[in-house]
């Protein structure tokens, strides 16, 4: 309850364009009624709920999101929300283009005071998304594009219909385990601790990995094929 107060706080923009909240009639209302602007259209009136994308790390959820993203127009509807981690950033990563990396104590105090939708301890560090960051991009006028692991697939859920969020959900799958496991290793960013603790954790993330969770799932092989499976199942989720 304290989570949604603050996230009605912080969604509330009484003067936006933006407030024009939409969806089926009984979402309008209640919108309406606790003044939030979660639910929001961009200027072609379409909802602007957002996509959550999910998979075991290693599965190439970042490589088909810039691919998305950059060469398939999904930048034109998407804006990627940014996350924030406790991790070291990996070479070639930029502070407020592929994480906010903050140290712990900022990270637990900010938990604290209510600044995040969603957020989990993974291997050892935390990740989370902020509400600022879902607001820097409805004010894009786009939806929100979410890489988030399967504990914040979770939290979101049990928070979402509280929130009149209707997310999307998708799932992306390595073709194998023994595939995701030698992906890791060769992206050549995780020691030996980190490699274990990961792939230990993608035999549960797998599990979850299921049509029951997800509205849709795409299995990363070929990563053209999935590219293309991937913009063809958000064509179909947003009947774009
Ligand atoms: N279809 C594919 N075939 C072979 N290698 C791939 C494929 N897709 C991605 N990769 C490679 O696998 C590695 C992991 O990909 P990526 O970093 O995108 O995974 P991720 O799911 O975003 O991981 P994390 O959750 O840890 O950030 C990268 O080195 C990437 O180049």
């Amino acid at each position: 309850m304290v989570l949604y107060a603050t996230f009605c706080r912080g969604f509330s923009r009484p003067n936006s364009s933006h407030r024009r909240i939409a969806g089926n009639p009984l979402r309008m209302v209640l919108a309406d009624f606790f003044s939030t602007s979660i639910v929001t259209r961009n200027d072609e009136n379409q909802v602007l709920d957002p996509l959550i994308v999910c998979g075991p790390s290693g599965v190439g959820k970042g490589t088909i999101i810039a691919k998305f993203m950059e060469e398939m127009g999904g930048r034109d509807q998407f804006g990627f929300t940014v996350s924030h981690t406790t991790r070291q950033p990996r070479e070639g990563e930029v502070n407020g283009v592929h994480y906010h990396f903050v140290d712990i104590e900022d990270m637990k105090q900010q938990i604290q005071q209510g600044a995040f939708l969603e957020f989990a301890e993974v291997h050892g560090n935390f990740y989370g998304t902020s509400l600022q960051s879902l607001r820097d991009v409805q004010d894009q006028g786009k939806r929100c594009l979410l890489d988030i692991d399967v504990e914040g697939v979770r939290s979101v859920k049990n928070i979402a219909s509280e929130m009149l969020l209707e997310p999307k959900y998708l799932f992306i799958a390595p073709p194998s385990f023994d595939a995701l496991k030698e992906r890791l290793v060769g992206r050549g960013t995780e020691t030996p601790e980190s490699l274990s603790r990961r792939t230990a954790n993608a035999k549960a993330e797998l599990e979850y990995g299921t049509p029951q969770n997800f509205d849709s799932i795409v299995v990363n092989n070929d990563l053209d094929v999935a590219c293309q499976d991937f913009a063809e199942a958000v064509r179909k989720m947003y009947d774009l």
